[in-house]
């Protein structure tokens, strides 16, 4: 009998432990993968490559190993970043149900915000793609200009309010996030909230804010989400979620708790309007032309496909998160190399005026396609956006064992060519948005430089030759495949028609004060030496 006991203990840790041990075994074959070193067995790279201030780090790690990375995590495991374009395309294409988000990136976005696109998968997530991508057509981005253009108005007038004398620094941070929630409030939810000069903004756009900062510090007990919710109830991991000590889990929950609660109003509220019909609708803010009220008429001749009241409020939970600091840091980002490029600025306000004066319009009559035939504005934003994406990498899981080759082949740490990865199930593989988008032998020798002319002529051939799976301007910014962001083209109109009003207001120059980006969920500005969690961009601004 003892025997018997004594083997089922010695059985028990290794049927855990099995699926563990294969998967290292398996990752042997990845080892002469060049990367950075790891820390130790238990830390590997995770603690530099993750937390607020891994940019450096990041940087070097997906900058100067080539277009594979080998990354070492926690307890011997292997992460990858790939920039490789054939592997890309085989990934979003081939194994496009093989590599999903990994499960406790959508449990965290389900845990927090509900059903939407980022916290559902596989036939879930395709289900509800389908449903939405309707509505983020171009068709429906040309109703919104007037919208943005009112909302950029108000930001010059904000900002313009602000300028004492004949140059003031200004924090012009938190004015871009209003401006990106305030746009995408309007256009997409058919809501306000409230002017973008007001101090503090609502309980609502403050937890949103909130949402990245308080992620990055709960990052290395993600993993643990999936197996916490096959385990226990939910009810009761929601209780433990308001009673744990532990303030950063307490801080998401209140974030969760206030998002939720807002978008349940807004949505009932717009189904209202809805059964009141035409008058009432054409009365609220977004005229009843706002995405979530076509997405609710669309709804209702939808039969048994309808999106459930939970689903839609979590896209709505969702959209304005994925809309809001993207933007805004990639409006930033112009405006910081703009401060330090008077000649690129000069240029830029030049071909604004020349517009403004041979169309005898404002730019507060602009439409979609004046904004898009500005050569130089458009250059600034594409070249913004590849130099700087606002996510330098993006999550994927391989769901099983597969092969990825290689377009060019690597050379591995013993010398030898390596043409192909063989990927255990299981193995993180980060998009390399970064690498990518400054890859030398796709973008040239002058890669590493913001450089809007390479816009106006044509790019070289290696752009092409390189068949990068990209869904704008040959660039991973957006990353592709069927997880693409869906609001790529509003994010690009926002940041045009932010850029345009900016300029023709104001002229830029740089702080004194030392800026630096660390992550705060997307990569975010911030002062050296301020004790200040909140994104913080400080530029020296004049009235024109
Ligand atoms: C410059 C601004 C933006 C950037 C750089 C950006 C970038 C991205 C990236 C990289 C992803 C894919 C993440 C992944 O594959 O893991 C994504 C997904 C997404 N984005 Fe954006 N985004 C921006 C603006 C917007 C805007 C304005 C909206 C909505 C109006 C939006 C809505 C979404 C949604 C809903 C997803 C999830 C798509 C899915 O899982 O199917 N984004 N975005």
């Amino acid at each position: 009998m003892l025997n018997v006991v004594l083997l089922v203990l010695a059985v028990i840790p290794l049927v855990i432990l099995f699926p563990h041990i294969r998967k290292r075994i398996k990752l042997s074959t990845l080892r002469h993968i060049p990367g950075p070193e790891s820390e130790s067995f238990w830390e590997g790279a995770a603690r530099r490559f993750h937390g607020p201030f891994c940019i450096p780090f990041r940087e070097h790690t997906l900058l100067s190993y080539g277009r594979v990375v080998k990354i070492p995590m926690r307890m011997g495991d292997l992460d990858l970043a790939v920039s490789d374009p054939v592997a890309l395309s085989v990934m979003f294409n081939t194994y496009r149900e093989v590599y999903d988000l990994p499960r406790w990136n959508s449990d965290t976005m389900r845990s927090v915000f509900g059903p939407g696109l980022t916290s559902v998968r596989g036939k879930e997530h395709i289900r509800h793609r389908k449903q939405l991508n309707p509505v983020f057509s171009v068709r429906y981005l040309r109703q919104m200009i007037p919208t943005f253009n009112r909302v950029a108005q108000e930001l010059t007038g904000v900002l313009g309010d602000k300028i004492s004398g004949p140059r003031t620094e200004l924090d012009v941070s938190q004015y871009f996030s209003r401006y990106t929630l305030e746009s995408v409030g309007r256009t997409a939810l058919g809501t306000s909230f409230g002017s973008l000069g007001a101090e503090d903004g609502t309980d609502y756009s403050r937890a949103l804010k909130e949402f990245g900062p308080t992620l990055v510090k709960l990052h290395p007990w993600r993993p643990l989400l999936p197996w916490l919710r096959r385990t226990f109830p939910l009810p009761l991991l929601q209780w433990a979620t308001g009673v744990l000590p532990w303030p950063a889990l307490r801080h998401m929950r209140a974030i969760s708790d206030s998002v939720y609660a807002t978008s349940q109003q807004v949505l009932r509220r717009k189904k209202e309007m809805l059964k009141q019909g035409g008058e009432s609708l054409a009365q609220e803010v977004g005229e009843g032309k706002d995405l979530m009220s076509v997405l609710l008429q669309q709804n209702i001749s939808s039969g048994p496909d309808a999106m459930s009241e939970d689903d839609l409020i979590g896209h709505m939970s969702l959209l304005l998160l994925a809309a809001t600091d993207t933007t805004s840091t990639s409006i930033t980002r112009a405006i910081e190399v703009l401060a330090h490029r008077p000649d690129a600025q000069a240029k830029l306000r030049q071909e604004l005026l020349d517009a403004t004066t041979r169309t005898g319009r404002t730019l507060a009559d602009f439409d979609y396609d004046a904004y898009t035939d500005l050569p130089y504005l458009e250059a600034v934003v594409r070249e913004t956006i590849r130099m700087y994406p606002s996510f330098y990498i993006s999550p994927r899981v391989a769901e099983q064992d597969t092969v990825l080759p290689l377009g060019t082949p690597i050379e591995g740490t013993d010398g030898r060519p390596i043409t192909e990865l063989v990927v255990p199930a299981g193995t993180m593989v980060w998009v390399n948005v970064l690498g990518l988008n400054r890859d030398k032998a796709i973008w040239g020798a002058d890669a590493d430089e913001w450089r809007p002319e390479r816009w106006l002529a044509q790019l070289p051939a290696s752009v092409a030759d390189a068949h990068v799976p990209s869904v704008f301007a040959n660039t991973m910014t957006f990353v592709a495949g069927n997880r693409s962001c869906i609001g790529y083209n509003m994010a690009l109109t926002e940041m045009r028609i932010a850029l345009a009003h900016l300029v023709l207001a104001f002229e830029f120059a740089p702080s004194e004060k030392e800026v630096f980006w660390r992550l705060g969920g997307v990569v975010s500005p911030a002062v050296r030496g301020s004790t200040s969690r909140k994104p913080e961009f400080p530029v020296v601004m004049s009235r024109i």
